[in-house]
């Protein structure tokens, strides 16, 4: 099986490629990545995938299927891109192009490494006539988004036994920790406009309830769990003239803690903090929930299984041009960033002390697997997948070490011929992981065992509020 998958891949190395550099040449943001979803939908179709379109009431979210009963596999693919981080491929330093939106978290290689293991899965089930349905869940805006969540919520992965999904990263390894849960809210202030100096008591400003809100935002991180991040971003800040009293105002909250429910009593706090804003400058505040995604529920069955098969996986070693490129991507990084660059990889539950990277730019080895206590300080959301489907997830060396995500240097590597190694290892790794899955029954009843066991005592409720839909990016 395993020099099936690996011969399979290897041979459609090329296909998978052009995929991937066209998502990249394609760089769009949460739920508007129409050019990206139509040319993986319609890869999926000429493989042979039967594809439905607008899954979960999303115009680019997707699923194609492809087999007959049980059990079922699904594999997880993003392809949506971040604002703010375009950059020339292949490039050493900073050029970003004329298009402000860049695939700065490797996600065309994320989609088209799940699409292709998929496609592999397909391969042998047809060449054995084996029973049981693959298939492979377009998933748009996970940046900033929640895409899944929405689709876990519109009942999109209901039929599914086990996801396997992975993301692009430094080093291979299994991502085995958990991730912390979020909110984001909009908060829209409407003050009153007035000549800022011929009668400024006249004015109410929408911009001033922005800032003391965020004074008062400032004044609660001291009095939140550890693990809380609290981010924002003015996307309205009323206009561009000084002597104008702005009237209207609008400031994005990301709010994480490790738990939904921690999140809500910040949220809660949150929202306190912007009525008192509200009320000291007279304006009036409008509270729009945006999306939101649950903390990360690991599988350690699936996870040792993923492992096992990352171990087998193979990939041609890195050459010296590659080897060059990466040096002198390294040499980009600034000196903190090269001195964390163990801390990014064990983001990704690297265990290690790094030994093995000793004068070495781009990591070739596997990481031992780790069963992770620990909550990644990021979020996914795969996460919400993970609470209704038993979830893996590994991570493949598609970037020199030290990247950090969202960074130019990532959009840089993005269809390097690294990447793309990266990229066909986490293929060949999760395919094998469904094959076995598909064909081994008690293995994978092993896998539901440990997931029911969870959720008999852990009932999931979806973050995002019934009557919230997908929205795009507020630009
Ligand atoms: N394996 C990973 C999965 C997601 C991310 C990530 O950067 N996610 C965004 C998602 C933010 C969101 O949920 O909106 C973030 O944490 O800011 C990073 C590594």
């Amino acid at each position: 099986m395993e020099d099936f998958i690996r011969d399979y891949l290897r041979e459609k190395k090329a296909f998978f490629e052009q995929i991937s550099q066209f998502i990249f040449s394609h760089p769009e943001t949460r739920f508007e990545e129409y050019e990206s979803a139509s040319f993986l939908a319609e890869a999926c179709e000429k493989q042979g995938f039967e594809v439905e379109k607008g899954v979960g009431n999303i115009a680019t979210a997707f699923v194609a299927t492809y087999g007959k009963g049980a059990p079922i596999i699904g594999f997880l693919g993003e392809y949506d891109a971040l604002s703010g981080l375009s950059q020339t491929p292949n490039q050493t330093t900073y050029q970003p192009l004329e298009t402000d939106i860049g695939h700065g978290c490797g996600h065309n290689l994320l989609g088209t490494g799940a699409f292709a293991a998929a496609c592999a899965v397909k391969e042998y089930l047809d060449k054995h006539s084996l029973p049981g349905t693959v298939k492979f869940f377009g998933c748009p805006g996970e940046e900033g988004g929640s895409g899944k969540t929405f689709m876990v919520r519109e009942g999109v992965f209901t039929d599914v036994d086990a996801a396997l999904t992975w993301h692009p990263s430094p080093v291979n390894a299994i991502m085995s920790a958990s991730s912390l849960a979020n909110y984001q809210i909009s908060f829209a202030f409407k003050g009153t406009t007035s000549h800022a100096a011929n009668s400024p008591h006249l004015g109410r400003s929408a911009l001033d309830a922005v800032e003391l809100m965020n004074v008062g935002v400032n004044y609660l991180r001291e009095h939140v769990v550890p693990e809380a991040r609290l981010h924002y971003a003015t996307t309205n800040t009323g206009g561009i003239s000084p002597n104008v009293v702005q009237a209207n105002a609008e400031v994005l909250y990301l709010i994480r803690a490790p738990k939904v429910k921690q999140v809500e009593d910040m949220y809660q706090r949150v929202c306190k903090i912007a009525q008192g804003a509200a009320l000291m400058t007279e304006t009036e505040l409008t509270i729009r929930f945006d999306k939101a995604c649950s903390n990360y529920i690991p599988n350690r069955s699936m996870e040792n299984m993923l492992h096992d098969q990352l171990s087998k996986s193979d990939v041609e070693k890195p050459t010296e041009e590659e080897k060059l490129f990466a040096k002198d991507i390294w040499h980009s990084l600034t000196d903190s960033e090269r001195e964390g660059y163990l801390e990014i990889i064990e983001g990704f539950v690297y265990v290690g002390n790094g030994e093995e990277f000793a004068n070495k730019y781009l990591a070739e080895t596997i990481s031992p697997y780790e069963a992770s206590d620990k909550i990644l300080s990021g979020s996914t959301d795969v996460a919400d997948v993970s609470w209704v489907v038993p979830t893996a997830q590994l991570t493949a060396a598609t970037s020199t070490l030290g990247t950090p995500l969202h960074s130019w240097q990532m959009t840089a590597q993005g269809i390097s011929s690294f990447a793309h190694k990266g990229m066909l290892r986490a293929a060949q790794a999760m395919a094998m992981t469904g094959i076995q899955l598909m064909t081994d029954s008690v293995a994978l009843k092993e896998v539901k065992e440990e997931f029911q066991q969870f959720t008999k005592n852990n009932p999931y409720t979806c973050p995002i509020p019934k009557e919230i839909q997908p929205s795009v990016l507020n630009k």
